[in-house]
């Protein structure tokens, strides 16, 4: 079975909602990642998806699109960032999950990504401008490597949409909870637990929650109808103020949902 998948059912049997933190890496230096990911993994995480930063990221709002700029000012590249996960990939016990738009994929080869990346320790992908439809152009590679194409399913995705989506991600399928791009919110909006149940209902793969998720409540409030849930600007935005006491409250808020 996929690793992701395996580690978020292992969470869940143990009581806990599955959490999962996005660190751009590069941010701050590249000499930053391996204490972040350690530290992360230290608090518990169920796994860590790791944003490679790009030009052009279409997806961002503001905090993760200048956590990119810092990145790129320092010189990280993907080829970088794989090269310092692989030199302390036997130091990291929970999966990795790569965040990267498809351009350096492309650029970098993915025969050749999808080898080095597993080397990585990276379980799983998020490709957020690739359309499904055009998923054969990476897929086989990552199925040859071992490593899930995770799927994003967005609010106003149609039915027929949805159960395709679902059905084709692997490790988990990610829900996005808001329309827009990424970035902290104090609210959502529409009934957003019908809507994840609906998702849910296509399969047994665990649906997540990522997008705008910002506070233990929100991390509560979406763990009580999924199987965890995914932070992004949050984190970011922590860790560049070495703020872990607030990432330390998210990751506990995860681990405090009563089971549905
Ligand atoms: O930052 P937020 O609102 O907490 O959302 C998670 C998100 O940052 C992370 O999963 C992510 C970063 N960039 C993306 C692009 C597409 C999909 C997801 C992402």
């Amino acid at each position: 079975m996929s690793q992701i998948k395996e580690a978020i059912l292992e969470t869940n049997r143990q009581g806990h909602k599955a959490f999962i933190p996005y660190i751009m890496a590069g941010d701050g230096g590249l000499e930053k990642l391996k204490p972040t990911i350690l530290k992360l993994q230290e608090l518990g995480v169920t796994a860590i998806e790791v944003g490679i930063p790009f030009t052009d990221p279409v997806a961002d709002g503001p905090t993760i699109e200048e956590a990119g700029v810092r990145a790129l000012a320092n010189g990280t590249t993907l080829r970088k960032v794989l090269e310092t996960l692989a030199g302390f990939a036997h130091e990291i016990k929970i999966p990795l999950i790569a965040m990267t738009y498809l351009n350096p994929v492309l650029a970098y080869g993915i025969g050749q990504f999808a080898k080095d990346a597993h080397k990585a320790g990276i379980r799983g992908v998020i490709i957020p401008d690739m359309p499904l439809e055009e998923s054969d152009l990476v897929h086989p590679a990552l199925k040859a490597a071992g490593i899930d194409l995770v799927q994003l399913v967005s609010l106003t995705s149609t039915p027929e949409r949805i159960e395709k989506l679902t059905k084709a991600s692997e490790g988990f399928i990610y829900a996005v909870t808001v329309n827009g791009i990424t970035g902290a919110r104090s609210s959502f909006e529409g009934d957003l637990e019908s809507h994840f149940k609906k998702i849910q209902s296509y399969t047994d793969t665990p649906v997540l929650a990522g997008f705008g998720i910002s506070t233990p409540e929100h991390v509560k409030q979406f763990g009580s109808f999924t199987s965890g849930v995914i932070v992004g600007s949050k984190i970011v935005d922590s860790l560049a103020k070495g703020d872990w006491d607030a990432i330390e409250n998210l990751v506990k808020a995860s681990k405090t949902v009563p089971l549905a």
